[in-house]
């Protein structure tokens, strides 16, 4: 994240714990997931998504991310299944990516950092609505999937091209976020945070082992985003990963051998 300048202060990731306390806890996010430390648990069974494309409803761009929102008003796109108990709703997904194909993850998988990393985040409906489910620890699951920059043509990143500008909103509808699954189903799954202010540590997280490919010009696209409103100089938005965070004897577990 680029440093915000706010009241004077100059605001890095390194701050964010003097105004969001909960930056500095013991079970922040991201981290390092070193395969020597993972833990296979032969109980975590599959996830599985079943979400309605109907309730896709528009893609933004906040100036930090680009986002796509889906109506939660009640159990229409949902996640179960894994670590999960319990049906959790989609309720958004946006990414993170580097200013170049050599970062961009905001997770790092045994030194590798991915162009960028995708996640679906999703709210467990028990705690009534998603503002009580941020102060549960069982209260969100956000799936994380890796992108890989491959010469192959792909459309995954389709509709950026209305959301240039910070603030720039348009219609983003019969979309059906499984396309974005990869093949193969295996994943990783620890407790951590929110990788932005106020980082609640309320987070299943099921991170995708099999990353997807994205095409060199979409990943153009998405660099070519300005973090700037559309009367202001462009300011590319890029670099919007959150650094590694300590692990803090947390155990990943892997649904795989
Ligand atoms: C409150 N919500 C939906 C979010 N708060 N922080 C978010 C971050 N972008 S992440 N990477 O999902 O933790 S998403
Ligand atoms: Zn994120």
């Amino acid at each position: 994240f680029d440093r915000i300048a706010r009241n004077g202060l100059i605001w890095g990731p390194d701050h964010w714990h003097e105004n969001y306390p909960m930056a500095k806890g013991d079970k922040q996010s991201p981290i390092e997931i070193n395969s020597k430390d993972v833990q296979h648990d032969s109980s975590l069974g599959p996830w599985h998504a079943s979400y309605d494309p109907g309730a896709a409803k528009t893609i933004l761009n906040n100036g930090r991310t680009c986002r796509v929102v889906f109506d939660d008003t009640f159990d229409r796109s949902v996640l179960r299944g894994g670590p999960l108990t319990g049906a959790y709703r989609l309720r958004q997904l946006h990414l993170h990516w580097g200013s170049s194909d050599d970062h961009g993850s905001e997770h790092v998988i045994d030194g590798v950092k991915y162009a960028a990393e995708l996640h679906m985040v999703h709210w467990n409906p028990k705690h009534g609505n998603f503002a009580g489910a941020l102060k549960q620890p069982d209260g969100v699951a956000v799936v994380g999937i890796f992108l890989k920059v491959s010469g192959k043509y792909s459309r995954i990143l389709q509709g950026i091209d209305n959301i240039k500008t910070k603030g720039k909103e348009a219609p983003f509808q019969h979309f059906d976020p499984s396309i974005l699954f990869p093949k193969s189903r295996d994943y990783w799954t620890y407790h951590g945070s929110f990788t932005t202010p106020p980082c609640e540590e309320c987070i299943t997280w099921i991170l995708l082992r099999e990353p997807i490919e994205v095409s060199p010009d979409q990943m153009a696209k998405l660099r070519s985003l300005s973090k700037n409103g559309e009367n202001e100089p462009v300011n590319p938005l890029v670099d919007n990963w959150r650094p590694l965070q300590p692990v803090k004897g947390r155990v990943v577990r892997s649904s795989f051998k």
